[in-house]
């Protein structure tokens, strides 16, 4: 089987330069747009720590959308939303759900939205929102209407749409102050969405343990809407609502009230930013169309949906759909590893092989002190080279195949911990025999599964021969040895023992230097070489760091925290140290830097037969994107796929004969499959009367020129305020 192509980028910092070279987020479907016409309609990107596998292909996306996303398909939500909702336990809805609680509840949702006619049932409600806002609007002026933010008028629009929707032919609600709730509820969730974005590619975590302001504001656009939705849905909970009304159909289908209230708010959550947008690009398309304003006159409301279909065609508001593969798969040529998870064990051995920086005595001085002298004795090199070298010697005869024995050993873990995990299923499964057997209680049970789950633990470790101890080995040597060469070094300045010819290796040091240290046995004074070593130090927790597949343990955390303090903490003492001893700290970490840097490497990983495990950077290959903005614009699948012919969606048309390639399934607005947009009958109502009564009451200038181009911004939205006139018609 082939792999996937991947972009050629450098080791360690991946492609993420031509990340910011593509323009960092908001060009995001420009940059892979780009990366889809150089390297074909699959391929692998790596961002940060994860790879993703993009996915171009009309057919490949329809395959992984209908038969390989399994019973439950999944999707990556975005990293904020799903800390606030483990943060604040917040229980949320369809979005947010997963497994059988979302099958059970998409499945009523399917029946109330989804099943033919369902439109008719949710037209009037639409009809009559619409209207009154078409009516606020034309009353506001004369002849003419300057929206200044229309994106925030078909935002509220689309809030009141649904709460219609949901509470049915009923009086609008109107309570104390209903409008100025609404207007702050909508407000609040357009923000979720914008900070959301701003917190694109920030450690997030981070931003949330400091309390930082991009942070701050993402939490109250929630805390806000979440409250404000909730405070809606219970008036309309309370409300005499209609029979025909969402509501009341949810109520019926025994729904308890939590329920209600997680899936409407996340409707009405869900539903503003992607409507308000979508119709923002109709109208602007329309604006600049006009042509297509008289069609939609003169062949009536049948002819609104091509031009739905054509503007998400051209700005599909989700230009990325991701599902993650619940098992291994075939997509198209290549094979697709499903999710794996990750032993968080070898985190606390790793955490071991930084404390070399730790300082202890050792009884080895002595030795490591008279093997310097006796190689520069030998060698007759000067004693900044005596010590590089000698440094590079000990540590690739010692720690270099330490570190890859190490490294075998903690592969050959990690894929243990993925065995265990499969068998733990059938350990429970015994268990519970056991308990009905022996009529065991709750606390013998647990007990019982314990000590089998250590067994096979046990029997897995020794079958593979792979005690994670043995991966401590090179730490045990490492420690010591750094100590060692640290005070041999010193003892050398220090003249120590006393003995003529230490006062000769004494005078030697101080002229043995290079550069900007001739003197070795001052310190540094240019801090070039303690900002290196603390540079260096830092570079290795990161990237070990890095090569972590899943958010790592607390613990690591911790560890890491406090190595990342401590490297910093050495600069100035290694700024205070004779540059001697300093220059076999830098040389011994810039050894170390360089050999973590190889050790990522897969072929030489495989060279040195260290076994494939999970964490490392290359696999598994898991989360799947659907470049729907590519698949859109691909001239295989649409003729002149940059222009705006609504046309080429009827099928009756005359003019279609003209367009060779139409294929209908390669634009993919709203998803396809179970986990497919289960609003999309309400948004296409919604847009098609909108659309309808504009049409009919307004002719639609546009102002902005060609300047208008899509960015990524949660969803695909305009670069710019879209600035149109609707004029009064006479
Ligand atoms: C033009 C308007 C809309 C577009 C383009 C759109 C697009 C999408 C897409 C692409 C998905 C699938 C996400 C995924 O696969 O991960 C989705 C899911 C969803 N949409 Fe929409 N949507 C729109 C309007 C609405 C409306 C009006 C509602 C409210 C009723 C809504 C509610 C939802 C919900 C609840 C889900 C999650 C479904 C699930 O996970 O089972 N959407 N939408």
């Amino acid at each position: 089987m082939e792999s996937i192509p991947r972009p050629k980028g450098l080791p360690i910092i991946g492609t993420k330069l031509d990340l910011i070279k593509g323009g960092l987020g908001t060009k995001l479907h420009e940059f892979i747009d780009a990366r889809h016409r150089h390297l074909g309609n699959i391929f692998i990107e790596n961002f940060g720590t994860t790879d993703l596998i993009f996915v171009s292909d009309a057919d490949l996306i329809r395959t992984l959308f209908i038969s390989l996303e399994g019973k439950y398909p999944s999707h990556i939500l975005p990293d904020p939303w799903l800390l606030y909702e483990k943060l604040y336990g917040q229980k949320r809805g369809l979005l947010f759900m997963d497994g059988e609680e979302w099958l059970q509840n998409r499945r009523i949702m399917n029946k109330l939205l989804l099943r033919e006619g369902a439109e008719s049932c949710i037209k009037n409600s639409v009809a009559q929102t619409i209207q009154t806002f078409i009516q606020t609007c034309a009353e506001k002026s004369e002849n003419e209407i300057i929206f200044k933010d229309i994106a925030s008028n078909l935002y509220k629009l689309s809030t009141e749409v649904l709460i219609q929707v949901l509470i049915g032919n009923t009086d609008p609600l109107k309570g104390n102050h209903y409008d100025e709730l609404l207007q702050i509820f909508t407000e609040s969730v357009k923000k979720i969405f914008q900070t959301t974005t701003k917190l694109y590619g920030l450690p997030i975590t981070w931003c949330q343990r400091l309390n930082l302001k991009v942070w701050r504001d993402f939490k109250e656009a929630v805390d806000v809407s979440l409250l404000l939705g909730n405070k809606l849905v219970n008036e309309m909970l309370a409300l005499k609502r209609s029979e025909d009304g969402l509501m009341s159909k949810m109520i019926k289908e025994n729904m308890n009230d939590q329920t209600i209230s997680r899936i409407v708010v996340d409707f009405i959550i869900a539903a503003g930013d992607t409507t308000a947008y979508t119709s923002l690009w109709i109208l602007y398309l329309l604006s600049r169309n006009t042509q297509e304003i008289n069609a939609i006159r003169i062949n009536g409301q049948t002819y609104i949906p091509f031009v739905i279909k054509e503007a998400m065609r051209l700005y599909p508001v989700a230009p990325f759909l991701t599902r993650i593969l619940p098992q291994d798969g075939i997509l198209g040529q290549y094979n697709v590893k499903k999710a794996k998870r990750h032993l968080s064990l070898e985190s606390v051995v790793k955490w071991q092989q930084e404390t070399y920086m730790s300082i202890s005595n050792s009884t080895l001085v002595n030795f490591m002190q008279d093997g310097l002298l006796q190689i520069h004795e030998v060698s007759g090199l000067n004693w900044w080279c005596t010590i590089v070298s000698s440094t590079i010697l000990i540590r690739a005869c010692m720690t270099l195949p330490l570190t890859v024995y190490q490294n075998y050993i903690l592969a050959k873990v990690e894929n243990i911990g993925l065995e265990l995990k499969d068998l733990v299923n059938e350990l429970k499964k015994e268990t519970s025999i056991a308990r009905k057997v022996y009529s065991l209680n709750d606390k013998q049970t647990v007990l019982l599964y314990k000590r089998s789950l250590k067994k096979q633990w046990r029997q897995l470790i020794e079958r593979d021969n792979c005690h994670p101890l043995k991966a401590t080995l090179v730490i045990w040597f490492q420690i010591p040895l750094w100590v060692c060469m640290s005070f041999a070094i010193r003892n050398l300045v220090n003249m120590h023992p006393p003995h003529p010819s230490a006062m000769v290796t004494f005078m030697e040091l101080s002229t043995g230097g290079f550069g900007w240290i001739p003197n070795l046995i001052e310190p540094d004074h240019s801090f070039i070489l303690p900002v290196a070593f603390g540079l260096t130090n830092l570079a290795i927790i990161e990237i070990q760091r890095m090569s972590k597949l899943r958010e790592p343990s607390r613990v690591y955390n911790i560890f890491t925290n406090v190595f990342r303090g401590f490297s910093i903490v050495m600069i100035p003492i290694a700024a205070n140290v004779p540059s001697c001893l300093c220059l076999y700290w830098v040389t011994s970490s810039a050894f170390g830097l360089i050999q973590n840097l190889c050790l990522l490497s897969p072929s030489l990983r495989r060279k040195l037969r260290i076994p494939l495990a999970p964490s490392e950077l290359e696999n598994p290959y898991t989360p799947i994107i659907a470049s729907i903005y590519t698949s859109g614009r691909e001239q295989k699948y649409f003729s002149e796929p940059e222009s705006f012919l609504p046309y080429r969606w009827d099928r009756h048309d005359e003019r279609k004969k003209g367009l060779s390639n139409h294929v209908s399934y390669a634009s993919l607005p709203f998803a396809l499959g179970a986990r497919s947009c289960v609003g999309r009958k309400i948004a296409m109502v919604q847009m098609t009367e909108l659309i309808w009564q504009v049409v009919d009451s307004f002719d639609l200038v546009c102002l902005n020129g060609d300047s208008i181009t899509p960015i990524t911004s949660q969803a695909l939205i305009p670069n710019k305020k879209i600035e149109i006139h609707f004029k009064k018609r006479v």
